[in-house]
Protein backbone atom coordinates (compact mmCIF):
# COMPACT_ATOMS: atom_id res chain seq x y z
CA UNK A 1 0.00 0.00 0.00
CA UNK A 2 1.23 3.82 -0.94
CA UNK A 3 2.18 5.24 2.09
CA UNK A 4 1.09 8.31 1.92
CA UNK A 5 -1.49 10.75 3.68
CA UNK A 6 -2.40 13.78 2.24
CA UNK A 7 -4.18 16.77 3.99
CA UNK A 8 -5.63 19.72 2.20
CA UNK A 9 -7.59 22.54 2.75
CA UNK A 10 -8.04 26.52 2.88
CA UNK A 11 -5.11 28.63 4.13
CA UNK A 12 -5.20 28.42 8.23
CA UNK A 13 -7.03 25.14 8.58
CA UNK A 14 -4.16 23.95 10.67
CA UNK A 15 -2.05 21.72 7.96
CA UNK A 16 1.04 22.47 8.39
CA UNK A 17 0.68 22.11 12.19
CA UNK A 18 -0.81 18.48 12.02
CA UNK A 19 1.28 17.28 9.30
CA UNK A 20 4.70 18.92 10.99
CA UNK A 21 3.50 16.77 14.10
CA UNK A 22 2.75 13.67 12.92
CA UNK A 23 5.95 13.58 10.70
CA UNK A 24 7.35 13.33 14.04
CA UNK A 25 5.42 11.34 15.65
CA UNK A 26 5.69 8.44 12.62
CA UNK A 27 9.49 9.62 10.95
CA UNK A 28 7.62 9.82 7.55
CA UNK A 29 8.81 13.01 5.22
CA UNK A 30 6.89 15.71 4.59
CA UNK A 31 6.04 17.81 1.20
CA UNK A 32 4.46 21.27 2.17
CA UNK A 33 3.17 21.57 -1.49
CA UNK A 34 2.52 25.24 -0.90
CA UNK A 35 6.22 26.28 -0.42
CA UNK A 36 6.73 25.28 -3.55
CA UNK A 37 4.41 27.70 -5.23
CA UNK A 38 5.45 30.23 -2.82
CA UNK A 39 8.75 29.84 -4.29
CA UNK A 40 7.27 30.07 -7.63
CA UNK A 41 5.83 33.31 -6.46
CA UNK A 42 8.91 34.55 -4.82
CA UNK A 43 11.17 33.61 -7.78
CA UNK A 44 8.82 35.97 -9.95
CA UNK A 45 9.09 38.73 -7.54
CA UNK A 46 12.38 38.44 -6.98
CA UNK A 47 13.69 38.19 -11.10
CA UNK A 48 10.65 40.77 -12.08
CA UNK A 49 8.42 38.59 -13.86
CA UNK A 50 5.08 39.44 -13.86
CA UNK A 51 2.38 37.39 -12.58
CA UNK A 52 0.41 36.44 -15.78
CA UNK A 53 3.50 35.39 -17.69
CA UNK A 54 3.02 32.04 -17.81
CA UNK A 55 5.65 31.38 -20.27
CA UNK A 56 8.27 32.42 -17.97
CA UNK A 57 6.39 31.25 -14.80
CA UNK A 58 6.46 27.47 -16.05
CA UNK A 59 9.92 27.84 -16.97
CA UNK A 60 10.82 29.02 -13.24
CA UNK A 61 8.71 25.99 -11.69
CA UNK A 62 10.35 23.76 -14.19
CA UNK A 63 13.97 24.61 -13.31
CA UNK A 64 13.36 25.79 -9.79
CA UNK A 65 16.57 26.10 -7.83
CA UNK A 66 15.40 24.50 -4.58
CA UNK A 67 16.70 22.24 -1.77
CA UNK A 68 15.14 21.61 1.46
CA UNK A 69 17.74 21.44 4.32
CA UNK A 70 18.18 20.53 7.75
CA UNK A 71 19.64 23.39 9.58
CA UNK A 72 21.20 23.38 12.99
CA UNK A 73 18.68 24.56 15.22
CA UNK A 74 15.57 24.16 13.12
CA UNK A 75 13.69 20.77 13.32
CA UNK A 76 12.20 21.28 9.98
CA UNK A 77 13.58 21.31 6.58
CA UNK A 78 14.34 25.06 5.61
CA UNK A 79 14.14 26.00 1.86
CA UNK A 80 17.45 27.11 -0.01
CA UNK A 81 16.24 28.98 -2.74
CA UNK A 82 18.96 30.28 -5.16
CA UNK A 83 21.78 29.59 -2.10
CA UNK A 84 19.19 32.10 0.20
CA UNK A 85 17.53 30.65 3.15
CA UNK A 86 14.27 31.97 2.59
CA UNK A 87 11.35 30.27 5.28
CA UNK A 88 10.78 33.35 6.17
CA UNK A 89 10.34 35.55 2.99
CA UNK A 90 7.95 32.99 1.33
CA UNK A 91 5.49 32.60 4.53
CA UNK A 92 4.22 36.69 4.19
CA UNK A 93 0.85 37.07 3.26
CA UNK A 94 2.18 38.57 -0.23
CA UNK A 95 4.12 35.84 -1.03
CA UNK A 96 0.82 33.98 -0.47
CA UNK A 97 -1.50 35.67 -2.15
CA UNK A 98 1.26 36.09 -5.38
CA UNK A 99 1.50 31.97 -4.70
CA UNK A 100 -2.10 31.58 -5.13
CA UNK A 101 -2.31 33.80 -8.32
CA UNK A 102 0.64 31.88 -9.78
CA UNK A 103 -0.91 28.43 -8.37
CA UNK A 104 -4.05 28.78 -10.75
CA UNK A 105 -1.68 28.74 -14.07
CA UNK A 106 -2.01 25.37 -15.45
CA UNK A 107 1.35 25.18 -17.02
CA UNK A 108 2.82 26.29 -13.67
CA UNK A 109 1.08 23.16 -11.56
CA UNK A 110 2.27 21.05 -14.74
CA UNK A 111 5.85 22.01 -13.92
CA UNK A 112 5.77 21.45 -10.16
CA UNK A 113 4.32 18.02 -10.74
CA UNK A 114 6.78 15.68 -10.45
CA UNK A 115 8.78 17.36 -8.23
CA UNK A 116 5.73 17.04 -5.89
CA UNK A 117 5.71 13.42 -6.82
CA UNK A 118 9.18 12.28 -5.98
CA UNK A 119 8.86 12.77 -2.73
CA UNK A 120 7.24 9.80 -2.03
CA UNK A 121 9.27 7.09 -0.49
CA UNK A 122 8.87 3.60 1.34
CA UNK A 123 9.59 5.32 4.77
CA UNK A 124 5.99 7.04 4.11
CA UNK A 125 5.34 10.53 2.87
CA UNK A 126 2.70 13.45 4.70
CA UNK A 127 1.60 15.58 1.69
CA UNK A 128 0.14 18.77 3.00
CA UNK A 129 -1.67 21.21 0.22
CA UNK A 130 -4.87 21.98 -1.85
CA UNK A 131 -4.62 18.97 -4.64
CA UNK A 132 -2.83 16.41 -2.93
CA UNK A 133 -5.51 14.13 -2.57
CA UNK A 134 -7.52 14.86 -5.66
CA UNK A 135 -4.42 15.28 -8.50
CA UNK A 136 -0.82 15.10 -6.89
CA UNK A 137 -1.68 11.37 -5.22
CA UNK A 138 -5.01 10.69 -6.13
CA UNK A 139 -4.20 6.73 -4.94
CA UNK A 140 -3.05 7.97 -1.24
CA UNK A 141 -5.09 5.34 1.28
CA UNK A 142 -5.81 7.76 3.51
CA UNK A 143 -6.99 11.57 2.46
CA UNK A 144 -7.97 14.29 4.80
CA UNK A 145 -9.79 17.73 4.13
CA UNK A 146 -9.27 19.97 7.02
CA UNK A 147 -11.18 23.11 7.42
CA UNK A 148 -12.59 25.88 10.06
CA UNK A 149 -14.59 28.57 9.53
CA UNK A 150 -12.85 31.75 7.88
CA UNK A 151 -12.95 33.98 11.20
CA UNK A 152 -11.54 31.16 12.87
CA UNK A 153 -8.44 31.00 9.88
CA UNK A 154 -7.95 34.39 9.94
CA UNK A 155 -7.66 34.95 13.83
CA UNK A 156 -4.94 32.03 13.98
CA UNK A 157 -2.95 33.66 11.37
CA UNK A 158 -3.29 37.22 13.14
CA UNK A 159 -1.57 35.20 15.90
CA UNK A 160 0.55 33.62 13.73
CA UNK A 161 1.70 36.63 11.75
CA UNK A 162 1.94 38.52 14.81
CA UNK A 163 4.64 36.64 16.71
CA UNK A 164 6.94 36.44 13.77
CA UNK A 165 7.12 39.99 13.82
CA UNK A 166 4.62 41.24 10.59
CA UNK A 167 1.93 43.82 11.44
CA UNK A 168 -1.34 43.37 9.95
CA UNK A 169 -4.67 43.99 10.96
CA UNK A 170 -6.99 41.21 11.19
CA UNK A 171 -9.53 42.44 9.17
CA UNK A 172 -7.08 42.94 6.50
CA UNK A 173 -6.12 39.06 6.88
CA UNK A 174 -10.22 37.77 6.93
CA UNK A 175 -10.55 39.68 3.90
CA UNK A 176 -7.03 38.25 1.90
CA UNK A 177 -8.16 34.49 3.41
CA UNK A 178 -11.93 34.91 1.22
CA UNK A 179 -9.96 36.54 -1.41
CA UNK A 180 -7.61 33.26 -1.55
CA UNK A 181 -10.08 30.81 -0.76
CA UNK A 182 -12.53 32.16 -3.52
CA UNK A 183 -9.14 31.80 -5.95
CA UNK A 184 -8.50 28.35 -4.61
CA UNK A 185 -11.21 27.56 -4.69
CA UNK A 186 -12.73 28.59 -8.23
CA UNK A 187 -9.99 27.77 -10.58
CA UNK A 188 -10.32 25.58 -13.22
CA UNK A 189 -7.33 23.37 -13.09
CA UNK A 190 -7.59 21.44 -9.67
CA UNK A 191 -9.47 23.29 -7.45
CA UNK A 192 -9.46 23.09 -3.86
CA UNK A 193 -12.10 20.34 -3.04
CA UNK A 194 -12.64 17.76 -0.89
CA UNK A 195 -11.31 14.43 -3.03
CA UNK A 196 -13.94 11.81 -3.18
CA UNK A 197 -13.24 9.34 -0.24
CA UNK A 198 -11.88 11.98 1.83
CA UNK A 199 -12.16 12.45 5.72
CA UNK A 200 -13.83 15.74 6.20
CA UNK A 201 -12.32 16.97 9.58
CA UNK A 202 -13.67 20.67 10.78
CA UNK A 203 -11.33 21.73 13.26
CA UNK A 204 -13.14 24.90 14.34
CA UNK A 205 -13.57 23.57 17.52
CA UNK A 206 -10.97 21.03 17.89
CA UNK A 207 -7.52 21.23 19.22
CA UNK A 208 -4.40 20.90 17.39
CA UNK A 209 -4.34 16.97 19.40
CA UNK A 210 -7.94 16.39 18.45
CA UNK A 211 -6.98 16.67 14.89
CA UNK A 212 -4.05 14.75 15.07
CA UNK A 213 -5.57 11.96 17.03
CA UNK A 214 -8.47 11.87 14.57
CA UNK A 215 -5.80 11.37 11.97
CA UNK A 216 -3.96 8.76 13.96
CA UNK A 217 -6.80 6.42 14.14
CA UNK A 218 -7.72 6.62 10.03
CA UNK A 219 -3.96 5.46 9.68
CA UNK A 220 -5.16 2.76 11.94
CA UNK A 221 -7.89 2.10 10.94
CA UNK A 222 -6.70 1.10 7.35
CA UNK A 223 -3.34 -0.70 9.13
CA UNK A 224 -0.56 1.75 7.87
CA UNK A 225 0.26 2.66 11.30
N1 LIG B 1 -6.99 23.24 15.80
C1 LIG B 1 -6.34 24.37 16.02
N2 LIG B 1 -6.70 25.19 17.03
C2 LIG B 1 -6.05 26.36 17.24
N3 LIG B 1 -5.02 26.81 16.52
C3 LIG B 1 -4.61 26.06 15.50
C4 LIG B 1 -5.24 24.81 15.20
N4 LIG B 1 -4.61 24.28 14.12
C5 LIG B 1 -3.64 25.16 13.77
N5 LIG B 1 -3.63 26.22 14.61
C6 LIG B 1 -2.73 27.39 14.53
O1 LIG B 1 -3.16 28.13 13.39
C7 LIG B 1 -2.05 28.69 12.70
C8 LIG B 1 -2.13 28.30 11.22
O2 LIG B 1 -1.90 26.91 11.11
P1 LIG B 1 -1.12 26.28 9.88
O3 LIG B 1 -0.78 24.88 10.25
O4 LIG B 1 -0.02 27.18 9.44
O5 LIG B 1 -2.28 26.28 8.77
P2 LIG B 1 -2.23 25.92 7.23
O6 LIG B 1 -0.97 25.12 6.99
O7 LIG B 1 -3.47 25.11 6.98
O8 LIG B 1 -2.26 27.23 6.50
C9 LIG B 1 -0.80 28.19 13.42
O9 LIG B 1 -0.32 29.22 14.25
C10 LIG B 1 -1.28 27.02 14.25
O10 LIG B 1 -0.57 26.88 15.45
N1 LIG C 1 -1.04 21.97 -3.50
C1 LIG C 1 -1.16 23.29 -3.51
C2 LIG C 1 -0.58 24.08 -2.48
C3 LIG C 1 -0.70 25.44 -2.53
N2 LIG C 1 -1.36 26.02 -3.56
C4 LIG C 1 -1.46 27.48 -3.71
C5 LIG C 1 -2.76 28.04 -3.21
C6 LIG C 1 -2.40 28.71 -1.91
O1 LIG C 1 -3.22 29.85 -1.68
C7 LIG C 1 -0.93 29.07 -2.08
C8 LIG C 1 -0.10 29.02 -0.80
O2 LIG C 1 -0.29 27.73 -0.21
P1 LIG C 1 0.11 27.42 1.31
O3 LIG C 1 -0.31 26.00 1.60
O4 LIG C 1 1.52 27.76 1.56
O5 LIG C 1 -0.80 28.46 2.07
P2 LIG C 1 -1.28 28.46 3.57
O6 LIG C 1 -0.10 28.13 4.42
O7 LIG C 1 -2.36 27.42 3.69
O8 LIG C 1 -1.79 29.84 3.74
O9 LIG C 1 -0.41 28.12 -3.00
C9 LIG C 1 -1.96 25.25 -4.54
O10 LIG C 1 -2.60 25.77 -5.45
N3 LIG C 1 -1.82 23.90 -4.51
Amino acid sequence: MLKVLTIDGPSGSGKGTVAKILSQKLGWELLDSGALYRLVAFGALKHGIELDDVDKLAELALTLDVEFKLEEGNELLVPVFEGENVASQIRTEKCGDAASKVAALTPVRDALLDRQRAFATEQGLIADGRDMGTVVFPSAPVKVYLSASAEERAERRYNQLKASGESVSIAAILDEIKARDDRDMNRSVAPLKPANDAIEIDSTHLSIDEVVSQISDALSEVGLI
